[in-house]
C-alpha cells in the first residue's frame, strides 16, 4: 500500500481520494481553504462538492500544503486548469524529491494552448518529476462514489508509470485501462467539454435526441480531425477518453458542462449560469482555446466555432445552430 496525496477537495478531488483510501492507500487529502479541511477531518463531508456522502473517517485532510507534500512521493492534482499553475507555484518550495505527478483536470490553457502534462512540465523542475500520467475517461464524481461501474484510461509515454497509477487506482468497481497517446487522451478529456456545452444548449433549446445525436457524431469528428493533426492517436479518440468521455458528458444531469449550456439554451447569460452552477464549467475557457487551436492548425472546428460566437460574441444559440445547419454541402467521411 502507497501514500498518496489529492491536491484538491473538489467532487473529483474528493472523489478519487475516496477511490484510493477504499484501496487502503494512506490518503491525504489537500484543500487551501482551512475551513474545509475540518469539514472532512470532523464531520467526515464535503456538502459543497458531494452533498450527502458520508466520508470515511481514515479520509483525512489538510490545508498545509508542505505536509501534503512530505505525505507521500505521489501528487494526484485535481483542481481546475486555471488553477494549475498558481497551484506548481506554491508547491515548488516544498518539492525536494523526484515524485509521481499524476493529473486530472480536462482543459486546454487560452493563448498558450498547453495541454495540462505541458503547463506541469513547464511549472515544476525535471528534478522533482519522476513522471507526468493523465488519469481520463467517462467518470462522474457523483456515480464513483456510489460505487457504479467506471472505467478510466491511465495516459502516459512511459507505460510502467501508466500501470503504477493502474494499479494504485484499479478495484472491482474502478476499471482502469492504460494507453501511451498522452495527447489523444489530453484532447479528447478537454475537447468533449467544448461538445457538451453544446449538447446542453441543444437540450436546451428542446431539440431533441437527432440533433444531440448530430453534436455527439459530428462534434467528435472535429475533436479527431484537430487531435490527429497535433499527434494524437486516432483510435484514442474512439476510445474511453474521446467517445466514452463525449458520451458520458453529453448526456449526464451530473455534467457541469451540459448543464451549463442548458441553462444557456434555455436563455440564461453566461455569468448567470456560472455563479449558479457554482464548480468549475472547463469547457468555457477550452473553447477559447480550441477556437484558438483550430485556427493555429487550419483545422475547420464548425460546433466550436458556434459556441465560440455563443459564448463570447453574443450570438443567439437558436441563430448559431440555423447557421450551422446551412452550411454548404460537404462529405460525411473526411480523410485526416
Ligand atoms: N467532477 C467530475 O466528475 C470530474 C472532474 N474532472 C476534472 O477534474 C478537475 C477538477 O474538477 P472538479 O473537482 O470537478 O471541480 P470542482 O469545481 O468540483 O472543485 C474544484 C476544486 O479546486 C479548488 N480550487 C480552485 N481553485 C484553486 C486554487 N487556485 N488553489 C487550490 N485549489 C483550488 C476548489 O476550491 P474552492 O472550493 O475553494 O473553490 C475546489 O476544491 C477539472 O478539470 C474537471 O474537468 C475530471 C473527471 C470527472
Ligand atoms: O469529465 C467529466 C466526466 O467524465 C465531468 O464532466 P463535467 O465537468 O461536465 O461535470
Amino acid at each position: 500500500m502507497e501514500n498518496v496525496t489529492v491536491l484538491g477537495a473538489g467532487s473529483w478531488g474528493t472523489a478519487l481520494a475516496l477511490v484510493l483510501a477504499g484501496n487502503n492507500h494512506d490518503t491525504l487529502v489537500w484543500t487551501h481553504r482551512g475551513e474545509q479541511a475540518d469539514e472532512i477531518n470532523i464531520h467526515h463531508t464535503n456538502q459543497k462538492y458531494l452533498p450527502n456522502i458520508q466520508l470515511p473517517e481514515k479520509l483525512v485532510a489538510t490545508s498545509n500544503l508542505e505536509e501534503a507534500i512530505h505525505h507521500s512521493d505521489i501528487m494526484v492534482v485535481a483542481v481546475p486548469t486555471k488553477a494549475i499553475r498558481e497551484v506548481c507555484g506554491s508547491m515548488e518550495q516544498f518539492l525536494k524529491d523526484k515524485k509521481l505527478f499524476v493529473h486530472v483536470s480536462k482543459g486546454i490553457e487560452p493563448d498558450s494552448l498547453m495541454r495540462i502534462s505541458e503547463i506541469l512540465s513547464e511549472s515544476l523542475s525535471p528534478d522533482i518529476v519522476e513522471e507526468i500520467v493523465v488519469l481520463s475517461g467517462p467518470s462522474h464524481a457523483e456515480e464513483v462514489v456510489l460505487h457504479h461501474p467506471t472505467t478510466i484510461t491511465a495516459a502516459c509515454s512511459n507505460l510502467d508509470a501508466a500501470e503504477k497509477v493502474q494499479d494504485l487506482f484499479m478495484n472491482n468497481y474502478f476499471r482502469v485501462y492504460t494507453n501511451d497517446d498522452v495527447v489523444g487522451v489530453e484532447l479528447g478529456g478537454a475537447l468533449k467539454n467544448v461538445i457538451a456545452l453544446a449538447a446542453g444548449i441543444s437540450d436546451g433549446l428542446d431539440y431533441g435526441d437527432n440533433a444531440k445525436a448530430a453534436l455527439i457524431t459530428r462534434g467528435l469528428a472535429e475533436i479527431t480531425r484537430l487531435g490527429v493533426k497535433m499527434g494524437g492517436n486516432p483510435f484514442t479518440f474512439a476510445g474511453l477518453t474521446g467517445m466514452g468521455d463525449l458520451i458520458a458528458t453529453c448526456t449526464s444531469v451530473h455534467s457541469r458542462n451540459w448543464k451549463a449550456g442548458n441553462m444557456l439554451g434555455k436563455g440564461l447569460k453566461l455569468d448567470e449560469v456560472l455563479s449558479q452552477i457554482g464548480m468549475v464549467v472547463e469547457g468555457v475557457r477550452t473553447t477559447k482555446a480550441a477556437h484558438q487551436l483550430s485556427e493555429r492548425y487550419d483545422v475547420p472546428m464548425p460546433i466550436t466555432t458556434a459556441l465560440f460566437e455563443i459564448l463570447f460574441n453574443e450570438k443567439e444559440p437558436k441563430v448559431a445552430v440555423d447557421e450551422l445547419m446551412i452550411r454548404m454541402k460537404k462529405r460525411e467521411i473526411d480523410l485526416y
